[in-house]
């Protein structure tokens, strides 16, 4: 993480997004602003189909608005080519995705090496099998994701989207598959993570995540809800 605690891990102003099918037009988002500061866990929650998964994909630069901007830590990545975003995404942002940002033919090691090369941090930088050790998936090092388990899965998903020490981390319910005690320890791993200045936004229908939430924030027909 390289710039001050004063600017906001992500600040969104005004996001729209379309998706055309045939004569159907679908506005997914209407002038979504939102902003997450340095240290702060922000819950994103609403009904299927109001545009989460569309939002974070645009925060995380993995979607281009139509219109507005997306700033993380202090730099844009909206409207840029689809290679300095990816190049801001690998600096600055961690991304969990369900299972999807991990690599099918590595195996976890592998995956946690690759994402981990663009850590800028000055501080201490954990070396793979200490971030395997902190998801407790010290023993699964050399299977690859499709040898492992859904809560595996989500812990390699989470070692990955650490690996870098990400200005904000975006994620779509990281804990969806997994049972109450590693629910606990993924939330505590993510907290320890926005306690050393992280923005930390959730996309998320449990009520464990938001109640560990600073904030909450409900879309609604691709607009925040009052
Ligand atoms: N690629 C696409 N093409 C056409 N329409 C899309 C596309 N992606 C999303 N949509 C539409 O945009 C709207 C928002 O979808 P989105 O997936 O962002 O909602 P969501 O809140 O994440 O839903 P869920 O909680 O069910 O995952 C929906 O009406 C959806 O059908």
């Amino acid at each position: 993480m390289t710039t001050g605690w004063a600017t906001p891990a992500l600040n969104a102003r005004e996001l729209y997004r379309f998706f055309r099918t045939g004569d159907d037009e679908t506005l997914a988002l209407r002038g979504v602003s939102l902003t997450v500061a340095r240290g702060e866990t922000v819950a994103v929650v609403g009904p299927s189909g109001s545009g989460k998964s569309t939002l974070l994909a645009c925060l995380a630069g993995l979607d281009e608005p139509a219109g507005g901007s997306v700033e993380v830590a202090g730099e844009r990545i909206s409207h840029r080519p689809e290679a300095v975003r990816a190049r801001i995404r690998a600096h600055r942002i961690g991304v969990l995705l369900q299972s999807r940002n991990l690599l099918p033919h590595l195996d976890v090691r592998g995956n946690i090496r690759l994402a981990r090369r663009a850590w800028r941090h000055s501080g201490f930088r954990p070396s793979a099998d200490e971030l395997l050790d902190r998801v407790g998936l010290g023993e699964r090092g050399r299977a690859t994701p499709a040898q492992l388990s859904g809560g595996e899965l989500a812990r390699a998903g989470l070692a990955v989207a650490l690996a870098n020490h990400p200005d904000v981390l975006l994620a779509d319910e990281p804990t969806g598959e997994l049972d109450g005690y590693t629910e606990e320890q993924v939330l505590e791993l993510l907290r320890d993570h926005a306690a050393q200045g992280a923005g930390l936004l959730i996309v998320t229908h449990s009520a464990e995540v938001v109640a560990i939430a600073d904030r909450v924030v409900t879309i609604r027909d691709g607009e925040v809800a009052a």
